[in-house]
């Protein structure tokens, strides 16, 4: 039967900082300068439209910009915010200026799965965009012919939702839910999965913001 693993990536393949600070920080100057250049673009416009309907805002660009700043700071994984960051980020992969780093058993865990035939998927608040622009440009170079799938909040739902586990699971074809296998870093995320009938792992990864959470009742692993 075939077997799934689904992926979280921030705390789970990589250190959360590398998203929080060098992610963050890359996105943040560029934020308004892309919303002006690229206001043509039908995925800025509907982002633009999303911040402005959830936020109430209804100036410029530099109070859409001071909205997505905030939701940065507090780390609200918003799509729209998360469909904008991924735009930048994907130029910045192509252009050189960011490379994507994992933790040290990622890479030969992806590749010893693969290998085996376990088929391979993502599941982050990072866009698509943003997820394919990451994997394609990594100090291992192009991961992505391992990955056949890639879901985040806006083809999928909320990673606290039962429902958005229930849509991938379709998606994947896996009719029976308990072949796929999720691992993340965030218990509430396991909760989700694990109600919508998957097998969870808690990835309890030392120095990370959730590394002493209490992942009970999913299994606990201090890496992949
Ligand atoms: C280029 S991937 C960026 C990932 C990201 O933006 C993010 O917020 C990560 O969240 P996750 O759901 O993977 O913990
Ligand atoms: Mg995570």
């Amino acid at each position: 039967m075939t077997e799934w693993v689904v992926l979280d990536i921030e705390g789970t393949l990589s250190a959360t900082d590398q998203v929080l600070v060098t992610l963050y920080d890359y996105a943040r100057p560029r934020l308004g300068p892309w919303i002006d250049e690229h206001g043509d673009d039908p995925a800025v416009r509907e982002a633009v439209a999303q911040v402005r309907e959830l936020s109430g805002v209804a100036g410029g660009t530099d109070e859409l910009v001071a909205v997505l700043h905030g939701w940065m700071d507090a780390d609200r994984k918003v799509t729209p915010l998360k469909t904008l960051q991924g735009l930048i980020w994907q130029r910045g992969y192509a252009e050189g200026d960011l490379v994507a780093e994992f933790f040290p058993d990622v890479v030969p865990a992806l590749r010893k799965w693969h290998a085996e035939g376990v088929r391979l998927a993502v599941f982050s608040s990072g866009s698509v965009a943003g997820q394919v622009a990451f994997f394609a440009h990594t100090t291992d170079g192009d991961l992505t012919p391992l990955f056949e799938h890639h879901f985040d909040t806006a083809n999928a739902g909320p990673k606290r939702e039962a429902s958005s586990y229930l849509k991938i699971a379709s998606v994947l074809g896996a009719e029976d839910p308990g072949t796929i296998t999720f691992y993340s870093d965030v218990p509430a995320e396991l909760h989700a999965a694990a109600e919508a009938g998957w097998r969870t792992v808690g990835v309890a990864r030392e120095g990370e913001p959730h590394g002493g959470d209490d992942f009970a009742p999913h299994r606990t692993a201090a890496a992949l």
